[in-house]
C-alpha cells in the first residue's frame, strides 16, 4: 500500500514512513492511493469476531507491506486488552433505535485510546527495529494529549511534547496529561488556543532544522494516517453488531478536527453499508455552516463547554476535500490557499456529493445541557458534553427512523464534570479507580508564550539527546 499526499507534490511513500511523520513536505496530509473494498459477504462472515480480530480485518491491508501478520496480531491483542469493558466498544441504547457507542473505555477515557494506543506500539516496534529516535510534537484541546502521553510514554525511542491551550481544557484533562512521571514527557501550556497549537505543529514539521539534523519530529494529531486509520474499525463494529452489513447504518459523529468521521467516511468507501454521517459542532461551526451552505469560513474560536471541540480549522477536512475534487491535489491547493485570506465556496455539484452523506449540526451549550438533562431524565444515561453534542444533532438531522442512529460517544462524563453540574443532573460523575487519586497527583508544565520560536527552542533544549 503506497500513500500519497492531498496537495498531490509530495513523493508516495509506504506505511513505515507514514508512521513516521505529520504533514508531507508539501503541506498536505497522507491518504493511501486505493483503499481496500470489502464485499457483504466478507463483512458478515466477520460477526462475532473479537474486537481486536476485525481490528485486524479491517486494519492490516493498511499495514502489511510493513509489519508481518503474527506481529501485528499480537500489537492489536495487546492494544485492546488495555480497555475497560470486554467489549471494548460497548454499545448502550438509549431510544428507540438510537444508540450511543462508548468509545471511552480505554485508559484515558476519550476515544483517542483506541488509535493511540495502537499508535504507541506501532512506534516502538517500528523505531526499535529501525534504532531510531524521534520526537513527537502533538496539539491537544485535551484529549489527544493524555492518550498520546499514555500510549507513547514507555516507548524507548521517543520524547513527547504536547502543547495544550492554558486555562482552556478541563481540569481533569490537564492532570491526565500533566501528572503522568517520565523524564521524556512535556507539556506545554501555550497562551493561546487549540487552533495556535494545531498550527505551530504543523509549521514545525517544515523547519526540522531547529532540532539540529539529529532526530526527526513525528505527528500523534489525526494528521498522522495511522490515527485515521485505527478509528475506521469501530464503525464496522457497530454495524454487525446491529445487523450490518445487511442493513444500513447512520453515524452522528462529534466533530471538531474530522478524523472521526472521515474515519467513518473510508468505512464506507472499504464497502460498510452507511446511509448518513451527521457531522455534529458545538458553537466552533465551521463545518456545520459548510455542510448546510457550501461556506467555508474562519470565524474566531470561541471557549465552550465542550473544550476537545474548540477547533476551527479541521485538519482532515481537507481530505475530504481531496476526493470531491477527483483527488486533484492541485485544485485542493489552490483552494485551501485562497482560504487563507478569506472565505471560499466548492462547485454545487460537488458540495451536492457531499450533501448526499453528510448533514451536520451546531449545538451551543444551552443545548448541550438541555441535552444531558433530557437523557438522564428519559433513561438515566449520563452524557458527556461532546456525545451530548452528536446526540441532540443525531435527532435534528435523522433521515429516517428505521435505520439504526448510533452517536460516538467520544468521553466519559467524569472529564467535565462542569458540564454535568450545569445540566443541573443529581449525580457526580465519578472517575474509575485508576484515576481515583488524580487530584492529588503531582502536576509538571511550563506554560509558554503563543510564539513559535520559544516553542521550538524549549524542544530544541529538552528532548534526550539535546545539545
Ligand atoms: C471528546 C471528543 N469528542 C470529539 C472530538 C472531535 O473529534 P475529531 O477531532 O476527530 O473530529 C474530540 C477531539 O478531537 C474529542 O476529544
Ligand atoms: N480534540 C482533540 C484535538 C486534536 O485532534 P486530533 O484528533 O487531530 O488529535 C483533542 O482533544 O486533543
Amino acid at each position: 500500500m503506497r500513500y500519497i499526499s492531498t496537495r498531490g507534490q509530495a513523493p508516495a511513500l509506504g506505511f513505515e514512513d507514514v508512521l513516521l511523520t505529520g504533514l508531507a513536505p508539501d503541506g498536505g496530509l497522507y491518504v493511501p492511493e486505493f483503499l481496500p473494498r470489502f464485499s457483504p459477504e466478507e463483512i458478515s462472515s466477520w460477526r462475532g469476531l473479537s474486537y481486536e480480530e476485525l481490528a485486524f480485518k479491517v486494519v492490516f491491508p493498511f499495514v502489511e507491506e510493513a509489519i508481518p501478520a503474527d506481529d501485528f496480531r499480537e500489537m492489536l491483542a495487546e492494544t485492546y486488552r488495555v480497555f475497560a469493558h470486554k467489549a471494548v466498544a460497548p454499545l448502550v441504547q438509549i431510544d428507540s433505535n438510537e444508540w450511543v457507542m462508548e468509545l471511552f473505555r480505554g485508559p484515558t477515557l476519550a476515544f483517542k485510546d483506541f488509535a493511540l494506543q495502537l499508535l504507541g506500539r506501532l512506534l516502538d516496534y517500528v523505531l526499535e527495529r529501525r534504532n531510531q529516535h524521534v520526537v513527537i510534537m502533538g496539539a491537544t484541546s485535551g484529549d489527544t494529549g493524555s492518550a498520546a502521553i499514555e500510549g507513547c510514554r514507555h516507548c524507548k525511542h521517543v520524547d513527547i511534547f504536547i502543547l495544550h491551550p492554558h486555562e482552556r481544557v478541563s481540569e481533569v484533562q490537564r492532570r491526565q496529561m500533566t501528572t503522568v512521571p517520565g523524564e521524556n514527557i512535556h507539556n506545554l501550556a501555550i497562551r493561546g488556543n487549540f487552533d495556535d497549537c494545531q498550527q505551530m505543529v504543523k509549521e514545525s514539521f517544515g523547519q526540522q532544522a531547529f532540532l539540529g539534523g539529529k532526530t526527526q519530529l513525528v505527528a500523534v494529531n489525526s494528521i498522522n494516517w495511522a490515527r485515521i486509520m485505527a478509528q475506521i474499525v469501530y464503525y464496522f463494529h457497530a454495524s454487525l453488531a446491529l445487523g450490518g452489513p445487511q442493513r444500513s447504518m447512520a453515524f452522528s459523529v462529534p466533530t471538531g478536527n474530522f478524523g472521526d468521521v472521515f474515519a467513518g467516511y473510508l468505512a464506507r468507501e472499504m464497502g460498510l453499508p452507511i446511509e448518513q454521517l451527521v457531522v455534529a459542532t458545538n458553537r466552533n461551526d465551521i463545518l456545520h455552516r459548510f455542510f448546510s451552505g457550501n461556506r467555508y469560513e474562519k470565524h474566531a474560536l470561541a471557549h465552550s463547554l465542550s473544550p476537545s471541540m474548540d477547533i476551527m480549522i479541521s485538519s482532515n477536512f481537507e481530505r475530504l476535500l481531496f476526493d470531491l475534487y477527483g483527488r486533484d491535489g492541485k485544485a485542493v491547493d489552490d483552494l485551501l490557499k485562497s482560504f487563507q485570506s478569506g472565505p471560499v465556496q466548492i462547485e454545487d455539484h460537488r458540495w451536492k456529493r457531499a450533501r448526499a452523506l453528510f448533514d451536520s449540526y451546531a449545538v451551543d451549550d444551552d443545548l448541550t445541557c438541555a441535552t444531558i438533562s433530557r437523557v438522564f431524565t428519559e433513561c438515566e444515561y449520563l452524557l458527556d458534553p461532546h456525545t451530548a453534542i452528536g446526540v441532540e444533532a443525531a435527532r435534528k438531522c435523522r433521515r429516517d427512523a428505521g435505520t439504526p442512529m448510533i452517536t460516538l460517544g467520544t468521553a466519559h462524563p467524569a472529564k467535565f464534570p462542569e458540564a454535568v453540574r450545569r445540566s443541573s443532573i443529581s449525580v457526580e460523575p465519578k472517575l474509575p479507580l485508576h484515576l481515583d487519586d488524580l487530584f492529588d497527583r503531582e502536576e509538571r508544565y511550563t506554560v509558554l508564550d503563543n510564539d513559535r520560536q520559544q516553542v521550538q527552542d524549549f524542544i530544541a533544549r529538552n528532548w534526550k539527546f539535546a545539545g
